[in-house]
């Protein structure tokens, strides 16, 4: 763990090298008052004037000056040695995620992958911002004062020495005791943020099924139980910090007791006995800062190897190649099967379908027939090497995973279902693969999508939309999905149920709007509503992760089979 963050980059090294001299400092100014007291003590014992310590008051109060500016400068320094920290791993984080893809989001709830990400990041200002450099300083500090104390009294520096290696076995015996209930709290930390988000976000569906004074007592148990597990936790870290205060008051007095005696048999002087008195608190001090330092930072461990889990997360191979050819590809599945990891029965079972250049093609079926997985496979969302089982996607005869990632995803643009609009302005959203189109290209794609409305909007383009901002319609948010794939111009292109949010009387708009897309593109179309499927070249129809049937719309509906079927449920249902 230390290693890996060192690791992150020079500059966070630098940074923790300048903290551990600050706290160095710090340490030598306390062992400095400590020696300039004990030597000013043993003149007044010894019947000196006060004259002669003056310089040594003098040398006190310089080294609280210092040690005042070190502190000041400490706080800074951590601040901006755990800040660098997390700005590299939110960095690492971020372009991890979006490297692997919705797929392994999908994997865990959302609540507890957010809270291991957000609050993982946050426990780095206690772990990095004091226990590393703490741990170093403490070291270093109680080896060159008991080294002194050595020197002063062998007898007394070995007492010393073995108080002080009791302090770091301490944490090692607790880190036993706590490693697993440790880990146990913060499972259940993740659980409750889990199910409080969830119940949150469910809340419409919650109160509409009168459900939620259930849900609640059920969030209210969760929370005693977890309640009681931190109370269990904290009656351990209390007990240890007990041990902890008695070994160090243990080590002075056993330290100052031999002093006594051998003073008395005239092996030490005063002033060797008030150094020692002086030094054996020193030698505590930084060790006793570490342990409060440990205690701020103890539940770090488990959710920094959250984060380092989702950053050795294995990323599907990257293959080299790249496709040249420009116009639309040639899409091709050629018996593909897939299975979803929790899954036993395969979502794909030798799935073959080939897709000409340019041609339009529509995937119809029950629900779970399927449609969605070709669709997310075709764009890598899951792991095509180690679940795809057999068979293999090409994209002009190039399987997919031979394609960079980031290649491969240029190559194909996305409607979907559900369309995402992101915390920003409309511009930004439109923008969001071509950050650098021109205000004309803006302009014909949103005359192209029938997206006037932006316009109307109170600020125009430079209105703020998404989670925090305005809320569009689920048609107006499907017109900037396509004026943003029309903007992206790429040559294969993904309709998720692209008119499932519209109205009848815009259905029309949106359809010219999409026909203006799919020219000259290869598309895929995944449809629930067959009235929206007439106009492809093609349509697909899926059961069960195959192929059932395949043809035109009039073609298939004269065959009288699934699709006809398909067709009357529909209009029985409507
Ligand atoms: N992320 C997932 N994890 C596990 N199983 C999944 C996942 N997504 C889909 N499945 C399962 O895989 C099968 C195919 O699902 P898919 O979403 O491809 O069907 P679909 O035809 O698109 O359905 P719908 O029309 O309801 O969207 C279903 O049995 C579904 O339950």
């Amino acid at each position: 763990m230390i290693i890996r963050l060192l690791s992150l980059s020079p500059a966070v090294r630098l940074r923790l090298a300048g903290l551990v001299g600050l706290l160095l400092t710090i340490t030598a100014t306390y062992v400095g008052q400590g020696v300039l007291i004990a030597q000013s003590l043993a003149r007044i014992f010894a019947g000196r004037p006060v004259a002669s310590i003056l310089w040594l008051l003098a040398g006190i109060v310089v080294l609280q000056v210092v040690r005042s500016l070190a502190l000041a400068l400490r706080e800074s320094a951590a601040l901006r040695a755990s800040a660098g920290v997390k700005k590299e791993l939110r960095r690492r984080l971020t372009a991890k995620l979006l490297a692997l893809g919705p797929g392994w989001a999908q994997r865990g709830r959302t609540g507890a992958t957010q809270s291991s990400l957000v609050d993982g990041i946050e426990t780095v200002d206690a772990y990095v911002g004091r226990f590393l450099p703490q741990m170093v300083a403490a070291l270093v500090g109680a080896v060159g004062v008991t080294a002194f104390l050595f020197v002063l009294d062998p007898v007394i520096g070995v007492v010393v020495l073995g108080c002080a290696a009791l302090m770091p076995v301490l944490p090692l015996v607790s880190d036993k005791v706590l490693r697993g209930r440790n880990a146990a709290w913060f499972r259940g930390y993740k659980g409750l943020y889990a199910e409080n988000l969830d119940a949150l976000q469910g809340m419409a569906t919650l109160k509409a099924f009168n459900a939620s004074g259930r849900r609640g007592v059920e969030l209210a148990r969760l929370a005693e139980r977890f309640c009681r597990d931190s109370i269990r936790l904290m009656a351990i870290v209390v007990l240890y910090l007990g041990g902890v205060a008695f070994v160090i008051g243990l080590g002075t007095a056993v330290a100052l007791g031999v002093g006594a005696v051998r003073l008395a048999a005239g092996d030490l002087t005063v002033t060797g006995l008030l150094l020692i008195l002086m030094l054996t608190a020193e030698c505590f001090r930084p060790l006793r800062e570490l342990e409060a330092a440990y205690h701020s930072s103890y539940n770090a461990i488990p959710s920094l190897n959250a984060v380092f889990e989702v950053l050795d997360a294995p990323l599907s191979p990257e293959g080299s190649r790249v496709r040249e050819r420009s116009g639309p590809p040639e899409i091709a599945f050629d018996a593909v099967t897939f299975t979803y990891r929790e899954r036993t029965e395969p979502a794909l079972d030798r799935f073959s379908l080939r897709v000409a250049p340019g041609e339009r093609v529509a995937l119809v079926g029950r629900s779970g027939a399927g449609k969605t997985t070709v669709a997310a496979l075709l764009l890598r969302f899951f792991d095509t090497t180690e679940d795809m089982t057999g068979g293999r996607i090409t994209i002009d005869g190039l399987d997919i995973r031979e394609l960079p990632l980031e290649r491969l995803r240029s190559l194909i643009a996305v409607v979907s279902q559900d369309t995402y609009l992101f915390h920003g302005t409309v511009r930004h959203n439109l923008t969001l693969a071509r950050p650098d189109a021109t205000d004309e290209e803006i302009e014909a794609a949103i005359r192209a999508a029938r997206a006037h409305f932006v316009h109307d909007l109170p600020q125009g383009l430079a209105t703020v939309v998404g989670e925090r901002g305005l809320k569009l319609s689920g048609g107006e948010r499907q017109r900037i999905a396509i004026a943003r794939a029309l903007l992206k111009d790429a040559p294969i292109l993904v309709l998720d149920e692209a008119t499932s949010s519209v109205d009848a009387a815009n259905e029309s708009g949106i359809q010219q709007a999409l026909d203006a897309l799919t020219g000259g593109r290869t598309t895929l179309m995944i449809a629930h509503r067959l009235s929206t499927v007439r106009d492809a070249d093609r349509v697909i129809v899926m059961a069960g992760g195959r192929i059932v049937e395949e043809g035109d719309h009039t073609g298939l509906l004269d065959r009288r089979g699934a699709y006809a079927r398909l067709v009357a449920a529909q209009e029985g249902a409507a």
